[in-house]
């Protein structure tokens, strides 16, 4: 079985994903590690050594790469995975569930404004400018994280309750 986990940049896929993974005795792959691993440097430092496209191009491979592995995985995506090329379109055939961690504005605001600094399409953004940055992209970006299969309200919920959440829609 493969679960992947979709949403906004600090939604909690990477912490939720690696929560899920251990309760359901599956292996646990964060997509944004996998290409960090793959390529020896931090995501910020591909985006400022190679540009965005470079890594675009790369994360359409790996998500392909993991989703043909025989065995069963929970896949936490990066932020931006579904959106680009025809990536939604193979989560979708590759795996039999996938969910998307949807967040109010508010709350997105809230915690990416504590961690922008390894984020490198926020880190730049002033507090002041975040809301709106953050509206506009997520209204660029919900009409794919909608295709999921699965939509889930995490908003007052720790993630250990999105955890049971999950585990309830599978
Ligand atoms: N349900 C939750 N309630 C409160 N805080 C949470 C919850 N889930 C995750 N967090 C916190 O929110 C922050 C972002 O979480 P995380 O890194 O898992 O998000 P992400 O979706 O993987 O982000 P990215 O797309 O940038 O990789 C972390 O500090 C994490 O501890
Ligand atoms: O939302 C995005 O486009 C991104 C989110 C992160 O998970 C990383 O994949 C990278 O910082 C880009
Ligand atoms: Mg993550």
């Amino acid at each position: 079985m493969k679960v992947v986990l979709l949403g906004y940049m600090a939604s909690g896929k990477s912490t939720v994903g690696r929560l899920l993974a251990r309760q359901l005795g599956m292996e646990f792959i964060d997509l944004d590690e996998y290409i960090e691993h793959d390529q020896k440097k931090s995501i910020k430092d591909i985006f400022s050594e190679k540009g965005e496209i470079f890594f675009r191009k790369l994360e359409h491979q790996m998500l392909k790469e993991v989703l043909e592995k025989d065995e069963s995985i929970v896949l936490s995506t990066g932020g931006g995975t579904p959106c680009y090329g025809n990536n939604m379109d193979t989560i979708l055939k590759q795996s039999e569930h996938s969910v998307y961690l949807n967040l109010s504005i508010p709350k997105l605001v809230d915690r990416i404004s504590k961690e922008k600094e390894d984020r490198p399409l926020v880190r730049n953004i002033s507090d002041e400018e975040l809301p709106e940055f953050i509206g506009k992209h997520l209204f660029e970006r919900r009409p794919y994280y909608l295709q999921a299969k699965h939509i889930l309200d995490c908003n007052d919920a720790n993630a250990e309750t999105v955890t049971e959440n999950i585990k309830e829609l599978l």
